[in-house]
């Protein structure tokens, strides 16, 4: 029988290869994990997740202290750039990477600070940056290697006014006027970004809603809050072509319509990584979006290749992949793993959007006698006191026998308090009922009362009958 370097070799340290080497270390494999970009982390902690969601914390406080009558005299002028602030959300990078960096100390998990790609099934070389290479040969291999923003080739990202999610976190300068197209996840939260720092936004939707796979209320919200917040959203519009000159840049539309502005960020899509790790030598074959196919154990056709994380597609979660990567380590060892499926949504546009389980339309096709319960954040004593009374917290249960079906909010520490209805909804059989918010005794004043309230509304619905 081959003997192997390693038992497991991991392509990639974002969330997906972390949790999947940590949890393959600590069941005794000898494991290695291979990262192109010579710090750990991941696209995760260096371009997408943690620095955009400092900057959404900086932005907030900003709006916060700007709002509030408490720290500033009515009429004061007070500006904060772009990149003051992207210099105060870029101090959670170091952080995060001697935090990641020192769980593969601690796991004696073998760290190569290179760029993979494969020989056989079995082997794999590793570029090193001063040109050297190393061939290491592992038993089981997984891909982890993650997405970079789609780059279509008529548009010129080498120029200083196009960014895209990547490059917007080197812009020197704060434009007052930015296009952005695309308004999937990454569009919606840097759009509110920018207009929360006071620069004008056009929104770009080449669909006919935001995030369309939210609940209509919720995304009806989302549109209402933008545009409140000054942003131009225009649905249903895709570019012809973008031109960008010294003096700014003008973008296209197939309608028509031409938008110029400061700068344009691209937001739409992403392919995933696999173009460098010479697929060809094992007879794999990524999509057209450079995403690998896997069966429910995170398998691609070569049987001991595995992939997981933004590379294998949806839902192209941090959140997701480091569960994909713990329950991939379970199929290595040859454990139960737990099904990644059912992964709530945590958007950090401004107000907050957080979102679990059946829609109204999902459940009013499915033909299922629901119910709805509300909270107006305004109308809770949290709210009030904070002064984030924007928001909602919406319960969906079945009318007879109670189940929660689905739960759908936003406005301040939605993401947070989602988990309760998750909790609940997650419960077998009759444990799964609207009643334990009406039987159970929640702190006071909280954002979570809001399931209190939210409760009532939708029983007393049902009484009223
Ligand atoms: C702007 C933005 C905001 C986001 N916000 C959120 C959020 O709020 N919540 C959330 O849950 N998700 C969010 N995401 C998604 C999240 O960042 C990704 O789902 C997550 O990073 C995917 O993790 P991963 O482990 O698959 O790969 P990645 O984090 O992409 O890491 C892959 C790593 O593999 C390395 N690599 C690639 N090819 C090779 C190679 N050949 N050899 C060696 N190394 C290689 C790369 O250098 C990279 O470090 C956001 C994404 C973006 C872009
Ligand atoms: N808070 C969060 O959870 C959060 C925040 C930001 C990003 N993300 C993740 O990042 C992913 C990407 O975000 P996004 O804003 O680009 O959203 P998206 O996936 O909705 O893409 C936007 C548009 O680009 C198109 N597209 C996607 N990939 C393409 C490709 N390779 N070629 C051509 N067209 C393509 C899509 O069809 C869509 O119309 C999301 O799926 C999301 O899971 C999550």
């Amino acid at each position: 029988m081959a003997t192997y370097t390693y038992d497991v070799v991991i392509i990639g340290s974002g969330p997906a290869g972390e949790s999947a080497a940590m949890a393959s270390a600590k069941a005794g494999k000898k494991v290695a994990v291979i990262e192109g970009r010579g710090l750990v982390g991941g696209n995760c902690a260096h371009k997408g997740t943690i620095p955009s969601k400092s900057l959404r914390h900086a932005v907030k406080q900003i709006i916060q202290f700007k709002t509030s009558s408490l720290f500033r005299e009515n009429g004061e002028s007070w500006r904060i750039t772009y990149p003051r602030v992207l210099a105060a959300a870029n101090q959670v990078i170091p952080k995060q990477v001697e935090l990641h960096t020192d769980f593969y100390v601690r796991n004696r998990v073998a760290v190569y600070s290179g760029f993979a790609s494969f020989l056989d099934a079995n082997t794999v070389e590793v570029k090193f940056s001063e040109g050297s290479t190393e061939t290491i040969h592992a038993e089981h291999f997984i891909i982890a290697t993650g997405s970079r923003p789609y780059q279509p080739a008529d548009v010129d990202f080498t120029h200083p006014r196009i960014y895209d999610s990547d490059s917007i976190l080197e812009m020197k300068h704060t434009p007052r006027h930015i296009l952005i197209y695309g308004a999937g996840v990454i569009g919606c939260e840097y759009a509110s970004i920018f207009s929360g720092l006071g620069v004008k936004v056009d929104l770009i939707n080449s669909r006919d809603r935001l995030l369309s796979f939210l609940d209509d209320e919720i995304s009806d919200a989302l549109s209402y809050h933008l545009r409140d917040n000054g942003v131009r959203v225009r649905h249903s519009e895709t570019y012809e072509k973008i031109e960008a000159t010294e003096r700014g840049v003008t973008l296209y539309l197939q309608s028509g319509k031409r938008i110029k502005a400061d700068a344009l960020l691209w937001c739409n899509g992403r392919s995933g990584n696999t173009d460098q790790l010479n697929l060809e030598s094992v007879g794999l074959t990524p999509d057209h979006r450079g995403n690998l196919t896997v069966n429910e154990q995170y398998q691609t056709d070569v049987e001991n290749i595995y992939a997981v994380g933004d590379v294998v597609g949806w839902p192209s979660l941090a959140s997701a992949s480091y569960d994909q990567g713990r329950a991939l380590a379970a199929v290595i060892l040859g454990e139960p793993a737990n099904d990644v499926s059912e992964v709530p949504t945590g958007i950090y546009t401004l107000p907050e959007i957080s979102s679990v389980g059946k829609t109204e339309r999902e459940l009013t096709e499915a033909r299922v006698p629901y119910e709805v319960g509300r909270c107006l954040f305004k109308n809770t004593a949290r709210g009030q006191i904070s002064g984030e009374d924007v928001g909602m917290l919406k319960l969906l249960f079945n009318v007879d026998t109670g189940a929660l079906l689905g739960v759908h909010c936003f406005g301040a520490e939605a993401a947070e308090i989602i988990h309760i209805g998750q909790a609940i909804m997650s419960q077998p059989g009759e444990n799964n009922n609207i009643s334990f918010f009406l039987n159970t005794t929640f702190n006071y004043p909280t954002m979570a009362e809001a399931y209190r309230l939210a409760a009532l509304d939708g029983t007393n619905r049902i009484n009223r009958q």
